[in-house]
């Protein structure tokens, strides 16, 4: 374990890798479906009102998860815009492809990803029950960001980022035993007391129902043109201590993830993180296109000292504990397998 390292990473490593100083990342493919969203957060730039180029369109997505699937992809991260149908002028765009609702697009996606040998992950925003039983079948994990419990201008216009609809949902995951993703977004407004509070809200889900996988520590990067262009961002010093709480606070086995191509990993790495979320190498991080993510040969660079190792959406922990679709078995061993070949190469 080089000697840099926080000791309490050596544990929630040991915890979740079984070995000390392990850093994890996925091979993931980025896969909006469409733009158009319900919500208005005052940080985003990926919501577009209905028009040419709202949708991924079926041939994209093939194409997309056919370069994946060269690149050696496990996992298609589905995230889109929440609850499109309630945007006016959005249907034509949806019946237009042949498809009556943005679940059953997302359904038949998730098939085609299957089919590719890739491992279906859906962060769709705000989902009912009956959406997260339809999709379960189909997707390993599923993931949505918490963002903050505070109730913060950002959030005024974005009825689907009110707390206690997002608690609401990643309770239900919990009740139907999905493997989580969930997080914090890093300077939106929020206060510390509100990230010690959002932090122990995770953990206390968690400890409910021992479906967190890991949580996302993703700092707000302000973006010309937006309401919050002019905020400044989350600095460093305040990553540093948000992710010191994050160890502090949350049980040993979720792992902790920030995003190599926003955060200064190098930096941070040292103070709790276990993981460094999806690296794209086939579509652009849809959500910070100004911020490309690095190839696995810098993710090498970045955790000079650890040992850096790649996963499923699905952590080993949940694999264990048999918590996937009956269906999905055989994919999920044979991917396991793939990657401990190439680990080892
Ligand atoms: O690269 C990113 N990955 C994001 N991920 C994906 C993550 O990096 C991986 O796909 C997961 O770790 C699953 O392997 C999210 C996943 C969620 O479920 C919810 C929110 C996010 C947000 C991001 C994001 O902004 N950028
Ligand atoms: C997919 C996730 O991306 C995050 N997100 C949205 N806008 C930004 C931004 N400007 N900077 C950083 N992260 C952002 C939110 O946390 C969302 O849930
Ligand atoms: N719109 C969803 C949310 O904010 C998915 C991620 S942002 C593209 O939760
Ligand atoms: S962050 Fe997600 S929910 Fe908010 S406006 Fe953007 S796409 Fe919609």
């Amino acid at each position: 374990m080089p000697p840099e390292i926080n000791p309490s990473l050596g544990q929630r490593s040991k915890i979740i890798h079984g070995e000390e100083g392990i850093i994890t990342f996925s091979r993931n493919v980025f896969l909006p479906l469409t733009f158009v969203c319900q919500n208005h957060c005052g940080y985003c730039t990926f919501r577009q009102p209905p028009g040419t180029g709202c949708m991924t369109e079926p041939h994209q997505v093939q194409e997309i998860l056919s370069k994946g699937q060269i690149f050696g992809c496990t996992e298609a991260l589905f995230t889109f815009g929440e609850r499109p149908e309630l945007v006016a002028g959005f249907q034509p765009y949806l019946k237009s492809l042949g498809y009556s609702t943005i679940l059953e697009y997302c359904e038949e996606m998730s098939k085609r990803a299957l089919k590719a040998g890739i491992l279906p992950h859906t962060n769709a925003g705000v989902l009912t029950s009956e959406e997260m039983e339809r999709l379960k079948p189909l997707n390993a994990s599923m993931g949505l960001m918490l963002e903050t419990t505070a109730d913060i201008p950002a959030h005024r216009g974005s009825p689907g980022k009110a707390p206690e609809v997002r608690i609401e949902m990643i309770e239900e995951a919990g009740r139907q035993k999905i493997p989580f993703t969930t997080g914090l977004l890093i300077g939106i407004g929020e206060t510390r007391e509100d990230r010690k509070e959002s932090l122990q809200v995770i953990s206390d889900l968690h400890r409910r129902h021992d479906h967190i996988q890991e949580i996302i520590i993703q700092n707000f990067c302000p973006k010309p043109g937006t309401d919050m262009a002019a905020y400044p961002g989350a600095t460093t010093e305040i990553m540093k201590d948000t992710i010191s709480l994050a160890d502090e606070i949350l049980p040993e086995d979720i792992s902790i993830q920030i995003p190599p191509n926003l955060a200064d990993s190098r930096t941070l790495l040292r103070f709790g993180v276990t993981d460094l979320g999806g690296v794209s190498p086939v579509t652009p991080d849809y959500v910070n296109p100004e911020h490309p993510w690095p190839g696995i040969e810098e993710l090498k660079g970045l955790t000079r000292g650890y040992s850096l190792r790649e996963r499923l959406c699905i952590y080993p922990k949940y694999i264990r504990k048999g918590w996937y679709p009956p269906g999905l078995k055989d994919y999920i061993m044979r991917l396991e397998n793939r990657i401990t070949e190439r680990g080892m190469q």
